[in-house]
């Protein structure tokens, strides 16, 4: 996975989703996942389509096998399907994303060589994924972005400053959600985060 931009929007399900994607991904966005946790595969696959013929940018499906074949590929996290059946059943162009809650998920090479990205998560907390695990820190970005023999994105809590923290303590891109989808004006916050982005980068 390229992270060109080096900026990933995670979809919420707010109203007017597509248009607030497709308006981010004109601010320069490498990859789009549409995350809803009560959407069905059928509706996923609806809204993963629209996005996916407006924004001109790859778009996965969170959690869904069924959705994220029909689109570009899938997030998963260690409650869901491994990545190495992620694999199997989508192919090697599928986009595979895979959670890291715990650095000794790294000693589980098998799993890892099927991603084609890790995001550390979180990094810091966040209200928008109540359950989410320990927040890793600049800390757990570090020691991850270390090891990893793939890209490294950052989730959870990210805003202008942190993406450039994250970014400058070894991550490839920032993955946002309520920075993006609860801004008056997507696209501009999705410039800032790549120009945040890219001053973590020569840090
Ligand atoms: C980019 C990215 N990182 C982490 C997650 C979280 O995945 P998971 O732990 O499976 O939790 P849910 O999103 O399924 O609630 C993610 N979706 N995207
Ligand atoms: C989808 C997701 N996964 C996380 C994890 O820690 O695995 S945190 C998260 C939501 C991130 O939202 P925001 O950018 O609004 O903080
Ligand atoms: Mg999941």
């Amino acid at each position: 996975m390229n992270f060109t931009h080096g900026v990933y929007l995670v979809t919420e399900p707010v109203d007017g989703i597509t248009d607030i994607a497709v308006a981010a991904s004109r601010g320069g966005l490498d990859l789009i996942q549409v995350r809803d946790k009560t959407a069905s595969t059928a509706q996923l696959v609806e809204i993963a389509g629209m996005i996916r013929s407006r924004a001109g940018v790859p778009v996965i499906a969170n959690d869904d096998l069924d959705a994220a074949a029909k689109v570009d590929g899938i997030h998963v996290g260690v409650t869901d399907i491994p990545p190495t059946r992620a694999r199997e059943a989508l192919g090697a162009e599928a986009i595979i994303g895979w959670s890291v809650n715990d650095i000794a998920q790294l000693d589980d090479v098998e799993q890892v060589r099927a991603c084609d990205y890790l995001a550390v998560s979180p990094v810091w907390a966040t209200p928008t994924k109540p359950d989410h695990e320990a927040p890793l820190g600049l800390e757990g970005v570090r020691a991850i972005a270390g090891r990893s023999p793939v890209p490294v994105v950052a989730i959870g809590g990210i805003d202008l400053e942190r993406a450039a923290e994250a970014v400058a303590a070894g991550a490839d891109a920032v993955a946002a959600v309520s920075a993006v989808t609860r801004a008056s004006d997507p696209h501009q916050v999705v410039r800032a985060l790549g120009a945040a982005v890219s001053r973590g980068r020569i840090r």
